[in-house]
């Protein structure tokens, strides 16, 4: 496999990044979801450039979603990279009509797992960015995400039990990935889509970080970054409590019930959280914040007394010192 060094500052940061988080073990097998795009190529060098350290077995895989003119041309280029490289290249072409970016993101996701599955590779590696993880987060801010969409974008997220989703770029912002690139001389094939600004990821993008950037802190995708960041180990923390609370709370009983007075003695972040986890696990969906905020009202409401219906029909009842969750 090609690995013409130098090993830059970036090269150093990453390999320091896999060590100390151990995202990405010795001699896996990984699949590098490259789209073409500068941040895709960044890792895919940096992966390549560092595989002697590491005794990885690497591939890439390249979805095609059919959305632009030039996406089978786009899909030749990954494809001759990829063999200058000498690496195994994947190609998934959809053959449904994809009409949303929800829907494109879910298909690929999808067609990177079916790949991963069918050739034994544990790993899914994609090109994400501190500037991605800067917009995911002002994206959710906008629609009152609470801390679990703040922390937006994780180093780590299964996909299936056997298989793991990995960031390596989160402390890289888009600039530096763009410098990278061309110092490399890496040849990017840019996405036409990236610049419309009908799209709000874009706008976040193109329009309110520039306006963040100029008017706040030039190093503001570092610094929401960063945000994210603590706030990734605070969700993990009170989401492993409230797991706790939530055992001591619950009984095996065929109508779910969920005991008040050791809720009480938690607090509102914490009975939230709880109420979440236990509405999820007996409704089967993700419960609202409207939701939440009902049943989470009942561990204090007096006795007897019930919710609205949830979607489904369910309510919850207080019954002395038990919520109830019936079907009715
Ligand atoms: N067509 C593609 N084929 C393979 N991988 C892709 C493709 N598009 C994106 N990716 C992978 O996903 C990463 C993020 O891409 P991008 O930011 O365009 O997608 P996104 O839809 O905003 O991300 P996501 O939905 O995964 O959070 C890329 O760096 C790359 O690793």
């Amino acid at each position: 496999m090609l690995s013409s060094q130098p090993w830059t500052p970036i090269h150093a940061q990453i390999h320091r990044t896999l060590r100390q988080r151990r995202l990405l073990p010795k001699n896996q097998s990984i699949l590098i979801a490259v789209s073409g795009g500068q941040d895709s190529l960044c890792l895919t060098k940096l992966l390549i450039d560092l595989q002697s350290k590491w005794q990885w077995k690497l591939a890439i895989c390249h979805c095609d979603h059919r959305w632009r003119k030039d996406s089978e041309a786009n899909a030749n280029h990954v494809e001759k990279l990829a063999q200058n490289w000498q690496l195994p290249f994947y190609l998934q072409i959809t053959n449904q009509e994809l009409k949303s970016e929800a829907a494109a993101r879910e298909w690929r996701y999808q067609a990177l797992i079916n790949i991963a599955q069918t050739h034994n590779y544990n790993y899914i590696v994609t090109g994400h960015t501190a500037s991605d993880r800067a917009e995911t987060l002002l994206y959710n801010l906008t629609r009152g995400s609470g801390a679990d969409g703040l922390q937006s974008l994780t180093w780590q997220r299964s996909l299936t039990q056997k298989i793991q989703l990995i960031r390596p770029l989160l402390e890289i912002t888009r600039p530096e990935t763009a410098q990278f690139c061309a110092d490399f001389q890496l040849p990017i094939w840019s996405d036409s889509t990236n610049e419309e600004l009908k799209y709000k990821r874009n706008r976040i993008r193109l329009e309110l970080i520039p306006y963040l950037k100029q008017n706040f802190n030039p190093q503001v995708e570092k610094a929401l970054s960063q945000t994210a960041e603590i706030l990734q180990a605070e969700v993990e923390f009170l989401e492993n409590t409230a797991q706790e609370i939530l055992q001591k709370a619950t009984s095996n009983s065929p109508i779910p019930q969920i005991n008040r007075s050791i809720l009480r003695s938690t607090s509102l972040a914490i009975q939230r959280r709880v109420m979440r986890q236990f509405l999820q696990q007996n409704l089967g969906f993700a419960p609202s914040f409207e939701q939440i905020e009902k049943i989470t009202a009942l561990i204090r409401a007096p006795n007897r007394s019930c919710s609205d219906p949830f979607p489904g029909g369910a309510i919850a009842q207080v019954e002395n010192d038990w919520i109830y969750l019936k079907r009715v």
